[in-house]
C-alpha cells in the first residue's frame, strides 16, 4: 500500500470503524463464554519502564494526591468520550442487560466479604507486544495517581545479583519461576485490603534488584501489568479484568532490538540470541495460551478505538460498584487531547513501519 493510500482519511476513518465494532464482537464473545476456559511513557516522551513504573505508582510525582477524589464518571456522561460510541449504546427498552460485559465482574467485587471497591486489571501480552503503552494510556484515563497504581510484574524478577555476569545472561527471564510472583500476589492482597507496599526496583542491564523501593499506595484500580501474568493461577485470580495485548510476533521483536539495545544496554547479538533461546519458546509455550484467560484481546497493540472500549467500560463499572456519582476529572480535556495525540503518533509509526 503506498503513502497516499495509508494517508487517505476514508481509510483509516473505515479501519477504525472495522477495529470497533471487532473489539466490541471480541468483548461479548470472551464474556458470553468464547473463550474463557475453552476461555509508560506518554507519547512522544519515551520514559524508561522503571521510570514510569516509579512515576505510576508514586502519589507524589507530578500532580498532587487526593484518595478521596474519586472521580470517574459513568461513560454515557464522560465528555473525553467519542460520540460515534454513544450511538452503541443500548436501547433501554430492548436491551435486558446492561451494555458493558464488565459491569458483571464489577458487580461481584461490591459483594465481596471484605466490601473492598477496588478493581485489578491486569494486562499481558508478548514482550513489546505494547503492554505498558496501553497500561499508560489507562493510567491517564481514569486519573493517574488519584485513582490508579501501577504494577510491572518485571520488578519481581528475582535477585541474581549473587551470580556471576555470564550465569546471568543465560537465565531463562521468560520462564514463570524467575519471577518471585508469590511476592506480587502478596502485593496485590494487601492493596485490596487497604495497605502500601513497598515494590522492589529492578535494574535489567545488571538483571539485579537495586536498593531503592517504590511505595505502591492502595488506590481504586490497580493496573498489573507482565508477559506471564495470565499463566499463575493464584496471580490470575486476584484479576478482576483481563486484557490481553495481541501484536505480531515480528512486530514485538523489532520492538524489542530498539528497546533493549537502547535501554536496557544489550548487543544487537544479544538481543537475537535470547529471542531464539528462550523468548520465543517461551511466548509459545506460556504467554500465547495464557491469551485463553483473557476477557478481552486487543488486536495490534493499542489504538484509539481501543482504549476508548476499555476506559469507557472500566468507569462505568466503577462507578457502579462504588456509587460514586459522576464528575469531571481534572485530566478528562487533557486525556481526550492525548488519545487524539496518541492515535496520531500510532498512525505515524504504521506509515513508518509499512514504509519500511
Ligand atoms: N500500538 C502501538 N503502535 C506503535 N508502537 C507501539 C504501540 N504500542 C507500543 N508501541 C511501542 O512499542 C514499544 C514497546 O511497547 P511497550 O508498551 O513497552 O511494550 P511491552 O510493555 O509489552 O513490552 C515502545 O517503544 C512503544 O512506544
Ligand atoms: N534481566 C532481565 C529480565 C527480563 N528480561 C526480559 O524482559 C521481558 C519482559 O519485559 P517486557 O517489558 O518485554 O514485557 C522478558 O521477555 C525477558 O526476556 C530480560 O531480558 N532481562
Amino acid at each position: 500500500m503506498s503513502q497516499r493510500q495509508n494517508q487517505n482519511p476514508y481509510i483509516w476513518a473505515g479501519c477504525g470503524l472495522l477495529l470497533g465494532v471487532s473489539m466490541a464482537m471480541m468483548i461479548q464473545h470472551t464474556r458470553l463464554g468464547g473463550s474463557k476456559n475453552a476461555t509508560a511513557p506518554s507519547p512522544g516522551s519515551p520514559l524508561s519502564r522503571a521510570a514510569l513504573s516509579r512515576r505510576m505508582s508514586d502519589p507524589l510525582d507530578g500532580r498532587s494526591s487526593s484518595p478521596s477524589s474519586f472521580n470517574l464518571g459513568p461513560s454515557n456522561q464522560d465528555p473525553a468520550s467519542p460520540k460515534k460510541f454513544q450511538n452503541l449504546r443500548p436501547d433501554p427498552h430492548t436491551a435486558s442487560h446492561s451494555f458493558s460485559p464488565l459491569i458483571g465482574t464489577i458487580r461481584e467485587i461490591s459483594n465481596r466479604p471484605d466490601g473492598a471497591p477496588i478493581l485489578v486489571v491486569g494486562i499481558a501480552g508478548g514482550s513489546g507486544s505494547g503492554k505498558t503503552t496501553l497500561a499508560q494510556a489507562i493510567y491517564t484515563a481514569l486519573g493517574r495517581e488519584n485513582n490508579v497504581t501501577f504494577i510491572s510484574h518485571d520488578s519481581y524478577y528475582k535477585d541474581l545479583s549473587s551470580w556471576t555476569m555470564a550465569q546471568r545472561e543465560q537465565q531463562n527471564f521468560d520462564h514463570p519461576n524467575s519471577l518471585d510472583t508469590d511476592l506480587l500476589v502478596g502485593h496485590i492482597e494487601q492493596l485490596r485490603s487497604g495497605s502500601s507496599v513497598l515494590i522492589p526496583n529492578y535494574d535489567f542491564s545488571t538483571h539485579s534488584r537495586t536498593a531503592e523501593k517504590t511505595v505502591a499506595r492502595p488506590r481504586r484500580v490497580i493496573l498489573v501489568e507482565g508477559i506471564l501474568i495470565f499463566t499463575e493461577p493464584r496471580l490470575t485470580e486476584l484479576l478482576d479484568v483481563k486484557i490481553f495485548v495481541d501484536t505480531e510476533s515480528d512486530v514485538r521483536l523489532i520492538r524489542r532490538v530498539t528497546r533493549d539495545c537502547q535501554e536496557r544496554g544489550r548487543s544487537l547479538d544479544q538481543v537475537l540470541d535470547q529471542y531464539m533461546r528462550t523468548v520465543r519458546p517461551m511466548h509459545n509455550e506460556f504467554v500465547e495460551p495464557s491469551k485463553r484467560q483473557a476477557d478481552i484481546i486487543v488486536p495490534v497493540g493499542i489504538n484509539s478505538v481501543a482504549l476508548s472500549l476499555i476506559t469507557d467500560h472500566l468507569k462505568t463499572a466503577l462507578v457502579e460498584a462504588t456509587g460514586v456519582q459522576y464528575l469531571k476529572t481534572p485530566f478528562d480535556e487533557e486525556n481526550k487531547r492525548e488519545r487524539g495525540a496518541m492515535s496520531r503518533e500510532v498512525s505515524a509509526e504504521r506509515l513508518d513501519l509499512m514504509n519500511e
